[in-house]
């Protein structure tokens, strides 16, 4: 079993699009070399215009090419197209996987929501999806989740199949152990990093303790 990674999702609004560039960099210096080194980020803006997207991810995409970090744009895959992303996120009420691939191309990384469905995570995996993610695991503020899942279809999925799955929602150092030892390849981390009370860089470092290699 291959260890599990961190796999970082932005805050819905970046006001300042500067100082988040830098305190990106920040984080990413701390992980780099450690367990923690981030494998991937998603850029996850909500209500913003495609032009703000475009923005954020030109300003990002320079620091996930030299921490060697893939970036993936949530919901657009035509966006991602455009700013010569990794690949996309889509969620199931997003463009269906098979026109985003058409639109990215083969070689992209497109990822998909399956909420706690092993069905819709089967479907996934057989269309071509590069990972599948699983959630909500624990209750979060970053979105309004219809779904929870439990550790368990980790397990399941992980000793089932070959096709990488995240797990996300209100993941923090402290409740990750349970889906790290189920069997997530990644785990997705949003506010429990941005938001932390001393600052995402000393969040890391607890991340960097939890992510350690899997026994
Ligand atoms: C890694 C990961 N997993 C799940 C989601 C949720 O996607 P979706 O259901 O489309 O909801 P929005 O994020 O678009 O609000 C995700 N973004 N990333
Ligand atoms: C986008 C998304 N999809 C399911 S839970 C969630 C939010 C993840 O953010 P956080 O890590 O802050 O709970
Ligand atoms: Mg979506």
């Amino acid at each position: 079993m291959t260890d599990c990674q961190l796999y970082l999702i932005t805050p819905p609004a970046i006001d300042n699009l500067d100082g988040f560039a830098h305190l990106y960099a920040d984080v990413l210096t701390a992980g780099a070399d450690t367990p923690a080194q981030v494998a991937c980020l998603q850029l996850r803006l909500k209500d913003v215009t495609e032009e703000t997207i475009l923005r954020a991810a030109e300003a990002l995409l320079p620091l996930c090419r030299r921490f060697d970090v893939a970036l993936l744009i949530n919901d657009h895959p035509h966006l991602a197209r455009k700013a010569g992303a990794d690949g996309v996120h889509i969620g199931q009420s997003d463009t269906p996987y098979d026109e985003a691939r058409k639109i990215l191309g083969p070689d992209a990384s497109i990822g998909v929501t399956c909420h706690n469905s092993t069905h819709l995570a089967m479907e996934a995996g057989e269309a071509g999806a590069d990972y599948v993610a699983f959630g909500a695991f624990y209750p979060t503020e970053t979105k309004d989740v219809v779904h929870r899942a439990d550790p368990d279809i980790l397990d399941f999925w992980s000793r089932a199949t070959t096709v990488p799955c995240v797990a996300i929602g209100g993941i923090t150092p402290d409740n990750a152990a349970p889906l790290i030892e189920a069997g997530a390849d990644f785990i997705a981390v949003s506010s429990a990093l941005w938001n932390a009370s001393d600052g995402p860089v000393a969040a890391m470092g607890r991340f960097a303790a939890v992510l350690g290699p899997r026994p």
